[in-house]
């Protein structure tokens, strides 16, 4: 077991999905994976590893935010061989082309985090996901028929800010959508050599004010979660 995850060792598969909501992690088990059995209980953030179409594969609730999410992602890594990693989550969008419901696959995440900064002190970092993954899950996603979007997101430090106006000057520079963890999937995912990725839902428009009920929530969470399970299945 490591720190915060009780699993023995092999028991969580070398591809893993990342929800921040580990009651995420449990709905995708029931539903999508064969023979799942949770690894994880410690502090409720759930763990699964089953199969999906005869491929081993876990799912962990990663929680909200850089230091929760990088707890668990350097963990999955380092203790459990995790070699793929695949973050699905939701994220506010913040240009007015990108519309609610749509799938964005994020090829990087600027972020306002020090978590990065304060190691490179003096640099701009980028942090970028690997190329491999990104072109595996638009080309499923194509092939779905989704409205996929590939491009820079920011990752956030805050969800609720003064004014949202940082937010739509980023839109303004390309940036897609905000959300709160892929930065540091990417940064660590590169430090130590294996696969991320990062699909992320838009659950709400951040200049328009607009949401997803619950029900077209789940039902657009049910094709980035398909896709991300068929891009580690390749
Ligand atoms: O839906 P998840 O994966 O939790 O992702 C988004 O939702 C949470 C905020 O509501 C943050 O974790 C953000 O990144
Ligand atoms: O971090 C997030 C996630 C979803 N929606 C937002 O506006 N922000």
């Amino acid at each position: 077991m490591s720190f915060h995850i009780e699993a023995k060792v092999g028991e969580v598969a070398e591809s893993v999905l990342l929800p921040g909501d580990p009651l995420r992690a449990k709905y995708i088990a029931e539903t999508f994976l064969e023979d799942a059995v949770c690894y994880n209980q410690v502090r409720g953030m759930l763990g699964f590893t089953g199969t999906y179409k005869g491929k081993r594969v876990s799912i962990q609730g990663t929680g909200m935010g850089m230091p929760s999410a990088s707890i668990y992602i350097h963990e999955l890594i380092n203790d459990y061989g995790a070699k793929h990693l695949v973050r699905i989550g939701t994220c506010g969008a913040i240009q007015h082309d990108v519309k609610i419901r749509d799938v964005i696959v994020a090829q990087a995440a600027a972020t306002n985090s020090a978590i990065i900064r304060n190691q490179f002190p003096g640099y701009d970092f980028p942090q970028i996901g690997n190329f491999d993954s990104i072109k595996t899950a638009f080309e499923i996603g194509v092939s779905k028929g989704l409205n996929l979007r590939v491009g820079n997101v920011l990752s956030s430090d805050l969800f609720y800010t003064d004014s949202s106006d940082e937010f739509s000057k980023l839109g303004k520079h390309g940036v897609l959508a905000v959300e709160m963890e892929t930065a540091a999937l990417y940064f660590l995912a590169n430090k130590f050599g294996v696969k991320g990725l990062s699909l992320l839902t838009v659950s709400d428009h951040i200049l328009t004010g607009e949401q997803t009920t619950a029900q077209e929530r789940q039902t657009t969470f049910n094709d980035m979660i398909e896709v991300a399970l068929e891009t580690v299945s390749k």
